[in-house]
């Protein structure tokens, strides 16, 4: 059997993780974990936990890190049998230090955006609020303009992604990642894109990933023929 690859994406918002987590989730097989779109599970499901991140996500508040744990890693937990990418967790040092507790990841990839790019495109971001599907009027347009392509249901644009708002939420960002970045450094998985387009930096992410998977994969059958 081949070793199961373990993944997590970084970046500030609109640096693209979803949907770079999407080409690697469809390239290479691996599930696509979002700690956006589990959470918005859970409150769709009234969960305890759904029921207690609802307040903070209201507020447009991070959830508190036991609350995002307790969550998230049980979830984890029972994923033995998948290679995943994590996106959106973890945030904070807290989340990360649970998280390398919990399992030994292969890959940290991380994006770093220029502030002109973020603001244009989350400019032009709507989203499907109930799904958490993500259009740019640019980039990845709905078929119907304003219209979500699956449900057929409005799609609406986030207050925090007007540029004003994006500063402040990029500064919070770089706070808040700067020691987790750090952590993966020290531990050598960290690999760091930077560019303006996604379809610029995606070969590179994807020839890393061939390289990664495949040597693992040809590590795990020497070792079960050993
Ligand atoms: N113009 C342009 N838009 C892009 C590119 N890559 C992604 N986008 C769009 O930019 C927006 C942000 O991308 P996401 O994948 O949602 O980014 P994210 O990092 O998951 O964002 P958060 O959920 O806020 O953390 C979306 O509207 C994407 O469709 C690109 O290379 N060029
Ligand atoms: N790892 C994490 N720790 C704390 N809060 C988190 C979290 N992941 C997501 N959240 C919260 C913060 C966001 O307000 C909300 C939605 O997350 P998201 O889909 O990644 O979107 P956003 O780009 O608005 O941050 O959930």
């Amino acid at each position: 059997m081949s070793k199961l690859f373990r993944a997590v994406i970084m970046g500030p918002p609109g640096s693209g993780k979803g949907t770079i987590s999407e080409r690697i989730a469809q390239s290479f097989g691996l599930q696509h974990l979002s700690s956006g779109d589990f959470l918005r599970e859970n409150i769709a499901a009234n969960t305890e936990a759904g029921v207690l991140a609802k307040t903070y996500i209201e507020k447009r508040l991070l959830v508190p890190d036991h609350v995002m744990t307790r969550l998230l890693l049980p979830r984890l937990e029972e994923m033995t049998r998948h290679s995943w990418i994590l996106d959106g967790f973890p945030r904070t040092l807290a989340q990360a230090e649970a998280l390398s507790r919990a399992c030994e990841l292969d890959v940290v990839i991380s994006l770093n955006i220029p502030l002109e790019t973020l603001k244009e495109r989350l400019r032009h971001r709507w989203i499907h609020p109930a799904s958490g599907r993500v259009y740019n009027l640019c980039f990845n347009p709905p078929r119907m303009q304003g219209v979500d392509d699956i449900s057929g249901e409005p799609l609406i644009q986030h207050e925090d992604d007007r540029p004003e708002a994006l500063v402040a939420r990029l500064r919070h960002y770089k706070d808040v990642a700067k020691p987790v970045i750090d952590l993966y450094k020290a531990k050598n998985i960290l690999h760091t894109f930077s560019d303006t387009d996604t379809d610029r930096i995606w070969p590179h992410i994807s020839s890393l990933l061939n390289t990664k998977i495949r040597t693992d994969q040809s590590s795990a059958q020497r070792a079960s023929t050993n």
